[in-house]
């Protein structure tokens, strides 16, 4: 190798300063050697670029040039003391209980979710990647929460596969709640492909396997008020459109309302969309106005707060996570079972889409009010105009249907969760002083 490298070295850079021997005996060789310099040189061209493509993007993946791949990894999943972990997380422990598969498990709603089913005995198996959308430290510490309650994670993507199927030949779910997601309004500028990977390419993913398992689970999702985008008419309903969406997270979670669409009809999946409206409290996540403004108003840090055009009023229906909770559980409860078999349907199958919201929004200047009085800190406000990246001026839920047909009713107003929120936040971060990530 060390002999190669030094003809390499001893040729010209430029071919055309080559000075040409006289011999051609010499010529011959001098060409054989430059010949094999070349090759190997560009052998190693070539190896280092498939190594550098190897290690940086798992074979699953099918948007190589994607950044969102950050935080996709190999997983190691499988083998026997795996799959008893994987069946005994998902044994059902109550009478008429449940076996559900939790996709976003170590993500804030997922942990509640998961937390509050096996308080009840059903039998709860969660799924994560882990990603570092926000901080993983935080995703670490509720793992570890659920796994005191004897939940068990494990860490995989929604867009492999084959974990997928070796997770359903292992437990025959009953139900999966799909809460794995990018989320967020504002990051969609940023990283366009990681909704198109996780919220468009994961939920096909996850459905395309639910629809082969025998039996099929029924499926609850996360969708978002997102979808009502530029809508004026309040409070919004599930009667209303949701065709112009203001962030490429909105289209993608009303490309997932009308995906769930297809697969009921195709195969028999009974879906039902859950429309989320602004989910807050304790183990929250960190890329969110209250959460993020909580540890910037503990630094003295400004916070720039909204404010829609002529002084217009930026709001959001806030709505407390132990809420949101009874209401997924509700529509798990409620949710009919998959029609179809072996890939195929056999009958017309439940297609729900429900609001999830508190009925009343809030100010986000009387969100900062609030938290101003919890804190004992007056925030440095930085009052801006909206961006147009994403967010819209208000949202505001009507929850009737909800109601009626899930026994939905939100209990907790903004003040009442946010002190608990930053109850939490202050123990969790040390009084603060560990500061959020
Ligand atoms: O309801 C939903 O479907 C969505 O709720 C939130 O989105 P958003 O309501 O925009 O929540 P935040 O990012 O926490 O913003 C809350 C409010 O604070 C405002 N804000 C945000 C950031 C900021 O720097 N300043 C500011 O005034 C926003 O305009 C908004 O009115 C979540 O981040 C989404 O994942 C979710 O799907």
């Amino acid at each position: 190798m060390s002999k190669q490298m030094s003809h390499l070295d001893d040729i010209p850079s430029t071919p055309g300063k080559f000075k040409m021997e006289k011999s051609p005996f010499v010529h011959n060789r001098l060409r054989w050697h430059s010949s094999l310099a070349k090759l190997t040189f560009w052998s190693f061209i070539f190896l280092g670029l498939i190594l550098i493509f190897f290690f940086r993007s798992p074979s699953s993946n099918p948007l190589p040039q994607d950044p969102s791949r950050r935080s996709l990894r190999t997983y190691n999943w499988g083998g026997p003391a795996w799959e008893k972990r994987v069946r005994s997380s998902a044994r059902v422990r109550s009478h008429n209980g449940i076996s559900v598969l939790v996709t976003g498990a170590a993500g804030f709603v997922g942990t509640h979710v998961s937390a509050a089913l096996k308080r009840r005995g059903d039998g709860v198996l969660g799924l994560d990647n882990f990603n570092d959308y926000y901080d993983p430290s935080l995703k670490r510490a509720r793992q570890a929460l659920l796994e005191r309650s004897g939940v068990f994670i494990v860490e995989g993507d929604i867009n492999d596969s084959a974990l997928l199927r070796k997770l359903f030949e292992v437990v025959a779910f009953t139900h999966v709640m799909h809460l794995a997601a990018q989320a967020g309004v504002r990051y969609a500028m940023e990283n366009p492909g990681s909704y198109v990977h996780s919220n468009i390419a994961g939920l096909v993913s996850l459905l395309e396997v639910c629809k082969s398992a025998n039996p099929q689970p029924a499926i609850v999702w996360a969708s978002s008020s997102s979808v009502y985008g530029l809508n004026t008419k309040v409070p919004f309903s599930e009667k209303d459109r949701t065709d112009q969406p203001a962030s490429l997270y909105a289209a993608t979670k009303k490309a997932g309302e009308e995906i769930a669409h297809t697969y009921n009809h195709i195969y028999g999946l009974s879906l039902t969309g859950l429309r989320f409206f602004t989910v807050y409290g304790p183990w929250g996540r960190p890329d969110m106005a209250y959460f993020f403004f909580t540890r910037d108003i503990l630094k003295g840090k400004s916070i720039p707060i909204f404010e829609a055009a002529n002084h217009g009023t930026v709001a959001r229906d806030f709505t407390y996570i132990d809420d949101i909770v009874k209401g997924c559980l509700a529509a798990l409860d409620t949710a009919e079972k998959s029609t179809g078999s072996g890939g195929k349907k056999k009958g017309p199958a439940q297609l729900r889409v429900y609001n999830l919201g508190n009925t009343s929004p809030v100010p986000v200047s009387d969100l900062v009010s609030i938290l101003e009085r919890l804190l004992k800190v007056n925030a440095k406000r930085d009052i801006m105009k909206l961006p147009r990246n994403g967010d819209v001026q208000f949202t505001h839920a009507n929850i009737s249907l909800a109601q009626r047909e899930l026994g939905y009713k939100p209990s907790t107003d903004l003040q009442t969760g946010l002190k608990k929120f930053v109850r939490w936040y202050l123990g969790y971060y040390n009084g603060g002083k560990k500061a959020a990530g």
